[in-house]
């Protein structure tokens, strides 16, 4: 008999910590989770799903308008916000309770406290109660940074409260330049709403290849998204008609209805107990974990956001896995962060994987190729709509090793999934060359381009 009441004990069931418990369990472990908000966690309940059909919901309205050019005579159309979002949020209910039965389905216990580490291998619940397990994992994710700014804590919103919003905001000014910045504008600007981006920088989504950020730049501002570069908020006041004055230092002042910070997600661990066991963290407050995701003190994990190193699901998932996996089932995996491809759901996406161009050039000592193919996909053409794609190879010049693939345009992340498999497989251009295209398709340009 083990002496704690849980051989693993999870706190935070989001994408990292719910494939823990599920997989642990089905080791045989006795498992246990906490989870103070909802089950699912961001991914789930507040950020890639409801977005992802948020997304969805944006692009009927370019649907509507290129439907004409094919015939199409749609009378009385109209959007209905509140509808899309209860259809959202309906949804994510759902969602909810598959991962409760899946829990359930495989023993793990599900408390529905929030937790914090008690010393030792104590775990507090805020029902009052504790519990001991042999193994504890961290996996609270992150949460929305909003900078010390004067007004903003009172009236800016943050990417949880959008799938909650009343009404759209005739005007919003969206602060950061990164995923959710860029992906709320194209929701946003879609439905209707005037979206201005301000960002501290000169440039958006760092770490994109240099021609994709550039297209999309292009594309957002000719659909009529403005930009506002090397600009900083003063102040936000409420004004008395419900608006914000936004008092800005770098650009024009600007009245809005509403401001969205979308300025990065810092790790959750304020009042978590790390200091009760001395678990060191690093820059931003991540918690510092090695390989196998295990914190200095031995028998605490920690895996994804919390930890900082790729924030996206796959991979948080991937780590929880590999720590059940390692402790319940004697495996001894490591997670591989080469070549993870990323997407971000702007109108049109970005889709990605391995290294930009730039970055080929510093690490390859400048001896690769560039191939691009720059074309109009033939819906736009029918459709009038004058959005061109883009598509980047990079190779290692002295081996042809395909090292990176940057798409921009319709379906890119869809497309970007399988490329990733070669990508990831260490293919050679000469193999994409000799793969008969599959015609008509966007993606047959991958094995055209010359
Ligand atoms: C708007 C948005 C869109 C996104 N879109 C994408 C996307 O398209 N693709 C993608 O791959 N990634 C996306 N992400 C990132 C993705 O959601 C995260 O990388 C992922 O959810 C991280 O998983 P996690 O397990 O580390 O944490 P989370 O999923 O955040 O789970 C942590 C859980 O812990 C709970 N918790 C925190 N503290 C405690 C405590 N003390 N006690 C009990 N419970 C606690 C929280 O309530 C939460 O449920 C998006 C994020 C946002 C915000
Ligand atoms: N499609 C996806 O996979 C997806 C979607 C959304 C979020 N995510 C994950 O969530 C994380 C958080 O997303 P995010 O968009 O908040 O962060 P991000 O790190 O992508 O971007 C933050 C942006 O805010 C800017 N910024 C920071 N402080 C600022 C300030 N004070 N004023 C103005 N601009 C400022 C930064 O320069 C940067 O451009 C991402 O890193 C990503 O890993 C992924």
């Amino acid at each position: 008999m083990s002496s704690y009441d849980y051989d693993f004990f999870v706190i935070g069931a989001g994408s990292g910590g719910v494939r823990a418990a599920r997989i642990a369990a089905s080791h045989g472990a006795k498992v246990g989770i906490a989870e103070e908000y909802r089950v699912g966690g961001t991914c789930v309940i507040r950020g890639c799903v409801p977005k992802k059909l948020l997304v969805y919901g944006a692009h009927f309205a370019e649907d509507l308008e290129d439907c004409v050019r094919f015939g199409w005579d749609v009378e009385g159309k109209a959007f209905d916000w509140a509808k899309l979002r209860d259809s959202v949020a309906h949804e994510v209910d759902r969602l909810e309770g598959l991962y409760r039965d899946t829990l359930g389905n495989n023993d793990v216990t599900v408390h529905d406290c929030r937790a914090t580490l008690a010393g030792g291998h104590e775990v507090a619940l805020s029902d009052g109660t504790s519990v001991t397990a042999k193994y504890i994992l961290i996996a609270v994710g992150a949460r929305p940074h909003v900078p010390d700014i004067e007004g903003c804590a009172e009236h800016a919103i943050v990417s949880n409260d959008v799938f909650k919003l009343d009404a759209l905001p005739k005007r919003i000014a969206i602060a950061g330049g990164g995923y959710i910045a860029n992906e709320f504008a194209g929701i946003f600007h879609q439905f209707g709403s005037k979206v201005t981006i301000v960002q501290r920088s000169d440039t958006i989504l760092r770490g994109y290849d240099e021609q994709m950020r550039d297209r999309l730049m292009q594309i957002s501002m000719t659909k009529g998204i403005d930009f506002k570069f090397n600009s900083h908020f003063k102040k936000v006041e409420k004004q008395e008609d419900g608006s914000l004055h936004l008092t800005m230092d770098g650009c024009e002042d600007m009245e809005v209805d509403a401001l969205l910070f979308a300025t990065g997600r810092l790790p959750n661990i304020e009042g978590l107990g790390l200091d009760k066991l001395g678990i060191e963290t690093g820059e931003r407050g991540a918690i510092k974990v090695d390989e196998y995701s295990r914190t200095n003190v031995d028998h605490i994990y920690a895996v994804g956001d919390v930890t900082d190193r790729i924030q996206l699901t796959p991979v948080a998932i991937r780590e929880g896995h590999a720590v059940a996996d390692n402790l319940f089932d004697g495996q001894d995996r490591t997670v591989d962060y080469e070549c993870v491809p990323s997407a971000v759901f702007s109108h049109p996406p970005i889709a990605s994987v391995g290294m930009t161009e730039s970055e080929a050039r510093n690490k390859l000592g400048g001896s690769i190729k560039v191939y691009t193919s720059d074309f109009r996909a033939m819906k736009n053409v029918l459709a009038g709509r004058n959005e061109r794609s883009l598509y980047k190879i990079v190779t290692d010049a002295n081996t042809d090793r395909v090292v990176g693939i940057h798409m921009i345009g319709p379906e890119a992340p869809e497309i970007m999934q399988a490329a990733a498999v070669a990508v990831k497989a260490g293919l050679k251009k000469a193999d994409f060359d000799n793969t008969v295209a599959l015609h008509p398709t966007m993606s047959e340009e991958l094995v055209l381009m010359r």
